[in-house]
């Protein structure tokens, strides 16, 4: 028996970090930066006007009647200027014309309309710096507005925008084959022969790689032939950056995921596959290593809850290191609503459904359970050396 720890950590050794590209800002929405991103403008570029008004000078001010001698609006282009005794309208979001100090709403002097007077009166002194955005009081120019390694949500790809950069550096997204091995598989959809069962891994190895990003180039289904499994290997092998199969990982006469791997040479053979038992339930029979091609190979348990297991635990983190993200699932506590009992040299998961009060039922649990899947919010985690947790104890959580 082999750690849960030991075997994650030898596929982070043995995958790498892929290339880095230049990828437009509108293409890059869940990527991670491969470079930080510094502004290439100051922000707000110029003074700008936080309200619809008037500029003025209170430089030599005095109460009274004052000429609109300009109109500015968000827009102009031509640099302005004002001097005492004058007034500018000014729209929100227009350059301030220079000498003006303070911008005066135009609620101030008149109802709100389209109409702009040709003079304003004042009949008590506005305060001096209002509604005047200064130049750069957001970000200036070289500084750093996303730092290398933040994984770009919607609200980054606005400040980057923002601040005038149309395309960032990311790694190059991964491309996956998925092969689901089997002769009792058949598509979804297919009515079903006696000792037939659809083929639900691929879709969901499938759907898991789209969430990250990442893309399912191949999903082929072999059966359980050597010759055909091998054959479909040779095809993908140099055409993606790694290969996720399902079912035959465990040590019967047909597990032929297991005996094809495993006849693979290495010259190093610290890269070889290996197949053992990893200390987890479910998901115990476990493959990975690099191909002969150098390709990263994960040779999952065919159960289906086994294998969404094991893209949490195994998969997700590789894929997550090929995109230069953080490798480790963000997890949390909740409070488990029912006893859990766990055998005590094993890593616990149980799919479970955990309510906005972070208070967990957990689901029943065998690895065949497909259907339960879809009452799953996350995934709770018992670690080895306790045997389980009490009816409203704390225990991990890992969210979907
Ligand atoms: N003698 C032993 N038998 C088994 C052991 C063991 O240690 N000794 N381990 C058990 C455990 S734990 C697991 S998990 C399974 C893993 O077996 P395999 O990886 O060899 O998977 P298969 O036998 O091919 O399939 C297991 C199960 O999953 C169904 N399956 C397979 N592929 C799919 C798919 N694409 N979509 C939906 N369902 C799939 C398959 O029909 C089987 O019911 O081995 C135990 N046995
Ligand atoms: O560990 Mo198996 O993975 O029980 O389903």
């Amino acid at each position: 028996m082999i750690t849960q720890e030991e075997h994650l950590s030898r596929i982070l050794h043995l995958i790498s970090p892929l290339r880095v590209t230049e990828v437009p800002l509108n293409e890059a929405l869940g990527q991670t930066l491969a470079a930080n991103v510094t502004a290439s403008v100051d922000l707000p570029p110029w003074d700008s006007a936080a309200m619809d008004g008037y500029a003025i000078s209170l430089q030599d001010f005095t109460l009274g009647t004052l000429p609109v001698t300009k109109t500015i609006a968000a827009g102009h282009r031509q640099k302005e200027k004002i001097g005492p005794g004058e007034a500018a309208a000014i729209m929100t979001g227009a350059p301030v014309p220079e000498g003006a100090d303070t911008i005066v709403p135009l609620e101030f002097f008149h109802e709100p309309t389209q109409d702009l007077p040709t003079e304003i009166t004042f009949d008590h002194v506005p305060e001096a710096n209002r509604h005047i955005r200064k130049r750069a009081d957001d970000t200036t120019a070289g500084s750093i507005v996303a730092a290398a390694g933040t994984f770009l949500r919607p609200n980054h790809i606005g400040a980057i925008a923002a601040t005038g950069t149309a395309s960032v550096y990311t790694a190059r997204q991964p491309r996956v084959a998925i092969i689901s091995t089997g002769d009792e598989l058949v598509s979804p959809g297919t009515p079903l022969e006696h000792g037939q069962i659809p083929d639900s891994n691929a879709p969901l190895v499938a759907a898991t790689l789209e969430s990250l990003g990442a893309e399912a180039t191949h999903q082929v289904r072999v059966r359980d032939s050597a010759a055909s499994l091998e054959h479909t290997i040779a095809q993908v092998e140099h055409s993606v950056d790694a290969i996720i199969l399902t079912g035959g990982a465990s040590v019967g006469a047909h597990d032929i995921s297991n005996y094809v791997l495993s006849a693979w040479q290495h010259e190093d053979p610290e890269q070889a596959i290996r197949f053992g038992e990893v200390n987890i339930r479910p998901g115990k029979p476990q493959g990975f290593g690099l191909s002969p091609a150098g390709t990263p190979v994960w040779s999952l348990p065919g159960n289906p809850v086994a294998v969404f297991v094991s893209l949490q635990i195994f998969v997700i983190p590789g894929i997550k290191k090929m995109q230069r993200q953080a490798p480790h699932p963000r997890t949390h506590h909740v409070v488990t609503t029912k006893e859990l009992r766990t055998p005590k040299d094993l890593h616990y998961y149980m799919l479970a459904t955990v309510d906005d009060n972070d208070r967990a039922t957990p689901l029943p649990s065998n690895s065949h359970l497909a259907a339960k899947m879809a009452q799953a919010t996350g995934l709770l985690h018992v670690p080895p050396n306790v045997d389980g947790v009490p009816a409203e104890g704390t225990v991990e959580y890992i969210p979907l």
